[in-house]
C-alpha cells in the first residue's frame, strides 16, 4: 500500500489552500499513491476568528470538501483530508475541527471529530485556547477500506493514548494523525509520541503535518513543526518529511501489523484492576 503524505503551509485564504491540495493530489496519483493524506485545518490557519467565521463553511457548502470529492473519483484514489474546520449549526457559534476520509468514489466513508481540544499555555508569549473556537467531538471512529481499517485522531489527540488503544482494539491497522503541531512542542515531544503510540497500539502511524510561518499576529509568527511522519507497527520512522512543503511518498506491508502484535501482544493483555484510591 503507497500513501501519500501532504505536507503544507496553509494560509488565511481557503482558495489558495485547496489548490495547494488538488495540485499535489494529482501529484500523489502520478507517483502510485493509493491513499493521500492532509493535515489538521487544511482549509484555513488564521490567528482571527471574525476572519474564520467569514471564510469557513458549514460542511455541506465547504468547497475544498466539494473538490477534494470530485478530484478522489477523478484520481480513483482514497484521500484523508486531515481536517477542515467547518461551521456548525450550534448556538455559541463554535466550528468543528473535521478529518474527513473520502473514497475513490468520491464519496465521504467517514468523519471525525477532533475530541481533545489544544488548551495550552506553551509560554508566556504562545498560549492556545482551541475549546473557545472549536466544539469537541465524543465519538470515536474506525473507517473501513479495501486496504486496511484506518483510526482517526488530529494532532493533540496524539497525547491520549487511551483514545489509540480503542481504535487498535477496535481494530484499526493504521491511525491517522494529521497535525498542526507547535514548532516548540514538537521539537520536544513529536516523534517520540508518534513512536510510542505506533509501539503501543501495532498501528502504522500516518502523521501529515503543517509546516512553516502561517501568519504573524501582533508581530508574533505562527509557526508549526512540520516533520510528517509515517511510522511501523515495530517504532521504526520509515519516512520524516523536514520542512518543506510537498508530498512524500511511503510504503507501507500491512503484514507488518500482525507480526508486531505477535512479537508483543501487549494490545491482548489489559487486565482490570482497582484504584488507585
Ligand atoms: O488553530 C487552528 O486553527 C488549528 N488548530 C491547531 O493548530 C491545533 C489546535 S490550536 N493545534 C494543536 O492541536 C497542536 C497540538 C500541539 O502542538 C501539542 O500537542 O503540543
Amino acid at each position: 500500500m503507497r500513501a501519500a503524505l501532504i505536507q503544507m503551509t496553509s494560509g488565511e485564504n481557503p482558495a489558495e489552500n485547496r489548490d495547494f491540495v488538488l495540485g499535489s493530489l494529482r501529484e500523489a496519483k502520478a507517483r502510485g499513491a493509493h491513499l493521500a493524506l492532509t493535515p489538521e485545518v487544511t482549509n484555513c490557519l488564521s490567528g482571527s476568528r471574525d476572519h474564520q467565521r467569514a471564510v469557513l463553511r458549514h460542511q455541506e457548502d465547504d468547497e475544498t470538501l466539494a473538490a477534494v470529492c470530485e478530484a478522489a473519483q477523478a484520481l480513483d484514489l482514497w484521500v484523508l483530508l486531515g481536517s477542515l474546520g467547518v461551521l456548525t449549526h450550534d448556538a455559541d457559534g463554535r466550528f468543528a475541527n473535521r478529518s474527513f476520509l473520502i473514497s475513490p468514489e468520491g464519496k465521504i466513508a467517514a468523519q471525525y471529530d477532533k475530541i481533545h481540544m489544544f488548551d495550552v499555555d506553551v509560554s508566556k508569549t504562545e498560549t492556545y485556547r482551541e475549546s473557545a473556537h472549536y466544539r469537541p467531538g465524543d465519538k470515536a471512529v474506525v473507517a473501513d477500506t479495501d486496504f486496511a481499517k484506518l483510526g482517526l485522531t488530529i494532532c493533540y489527540d496524539l497525547r491520549f493514548p487511551h483514545l489509540h488503544r480503542a481504535l487498535a482494539q477496535a481494530g484499526a491497522q493504521i491511525i491517522t494523525a494529521p497535525a498542526a503541531f507547535s514548532a516548540v512542542t514538537g521539537a520536544a515531544h513529536w516523534h517520540v509520541l508518534q513512536r510510542a503510540r505506533a509501539i503501543e497500539t501495532g498501528c502504522f502511524i500516518l502523521a501529515p503535518a503543517q509546516t512553516g510561518v502561517h501568519y504573524v499576529k501582533d508581530g508574533v509568527e505562527r509557526r508549526t513543526y512540520g516533520h510528517s511522519l509515517a511510522v511501523a507497527p515495530w517504532g521504526e520512522v520509515l519516512l520524516d518529511a523536514g520542512e518543506a512543503p510537498g508530498v512524500y511518498i511511503v510504503d507501507l506491508d500491512l503484514d507488518e501489523v500482525k507480526n508486531a502484535r505477535k512479537r508483543v501482544p501487549s494490545l491482548s493483555h489489559d487486565r482490570a484492576f482497582e484504584g488507585p484510591a
